[in-house]
């Protein structure tokens, strides 16, 4: 048995648009989304904002109606059996609401035990140990209006597991977060996944997908584009090779002549401060280094190299266009 199982999930919205003459629009945010995670699997869910990351999420949560298709969480189905759902979910969305900040964070999280129900002579070794979990010993005396965004996370994580729920979903949850502190949350995420929680995470970082992930689908506009493991994904969409080329002001003639070499599969140009970097997705085997040269023949050309592509080359060609 899937852990999640979506099965052709939708979902649309019926909005009022215009101040004078109102008029209904209806918005289809996911259009037949399927996808299962097997117990203690990590499952990445990409895709660029309006995609409807959240809005799976929210069904598979139990907090918004299906309008179409079906989902189970253990074998529960979301709509009928929402309180044996939620009974063994845990979820954390990003940004920072949803704690009482008059309180310190030991009294936010006995306030959430008491509410999930956690049985009282379990709360306070619970409770600890979830403060060492995320790292917050030793400042849970602290007002939580003076934590910073990323501590805050942390208890929202420490929040969303005191019930120990098997499942937990993450959406965008180091948004906004210093390097230093996402890369904490990170670890915090792969102690997690080691204690055999399945966990669904929605991310924009796709180094942080391609480091946590068992498997990730990618979805576009309410449907699914593509679905494997990290390196599978890497390999489908650019199994050649990436060739990055430092350039000083690429006209569009230039850009059309390395598109259009034999062995180039797509190119773009990124900006990096002063100088450009131009982006070559090359076909397996091909070898264009000299033709690209040859092509910029009236750009100054800074340093040239060459290296694997990463998920987020995949992911560009991926949901390019989006
Ligand atoms: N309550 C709502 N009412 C109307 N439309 C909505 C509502 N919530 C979401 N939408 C629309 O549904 C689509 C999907 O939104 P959703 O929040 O699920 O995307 P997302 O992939 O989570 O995006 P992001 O990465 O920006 O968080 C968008 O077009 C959005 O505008």
């Amino acid at each position: 048995m899937r852990v999640v199982e979506a099965s052709d999930l939708h979902r649309s919205y019926r909005t009022r648009t215009g101040m004078w003459k109102r008029e209904r629009k209806e918005v289809e945010a996911v259009r037949g989304v399927s996808f299962g995670i097997d117990q203690g699997e990590l499952f990445g869910l990409l895709g660029p904002n309006g995609a409807g990351k959240t809005t799976t999420i929210k069904m598979l949560i139990t907090l918004l109606l299906p309008t179409g298709g079906s989902a189970r969480v253990l074998g529960h189905d979301v709509v009928t059996e929402p309180r044996e759902v939620r009974r063994h979910i845990g979820y954390v969305f990003g940004g920072d609401r949803g704690l009482y900040e008059r309180l310190n964070a030991l009294d936010n999280l006995r306030y959430f035990a008491e509410l999930y129900g956690v049985a009282p002579r379990e709360q306070k070794q619970r409770i600890g140990y979830l403060l060492e979990l995320v790292g917050l010993t030793g400042r849970e005396k602290e007002r939580v209006e003076g934590f910073s965004r990323g501590m805050r996370q942390r208890l929202h994580i420490a929040r969303g597991l005191l019930h120990d729920p098997e499942v937990l979903f993450l959406d965008e949850p180091t948004i906004g977060i210093d390097p230093v502190g996402a890369r904490e949350l990170r670890a915090t995420i792969g102690t997690l996944k080691e204690q055999g929680k399945t966990i669904l995470l929605t991310t924009h970082y796709m180094f942080e997908a391609d480091e946590l992930c068992d498997r990730i689908a990618v979805i576009r506009a309410g449907e699914l584009v593509a679905e494997g493991t990290p390196a599978v994904l890497k390999r489908r969409v650019s199994n050649g090779h990436v060739l990055e080329v430092e350039t000083y002001g690429v006209p569009d003639s230039a850009l059309a002549a390395v598109r259009s070499l034999a062995g180039v599969r797509t190119a773009a140009v990124e900006d990096r401060g002063q100088a450009q970097l131009l982006i070559v997705q090359v076909e397996p085997g091909a070898e264009v280094t000299s033709a690209v040269l040859g092509s910029l023949r009236e750009v100054n050309v800074g340093r040239v190299s060459s290296r694997e592509p990463t998920l987020e080359d995949a992911y560009v060609e991926l949901v390019g266009g989006a």
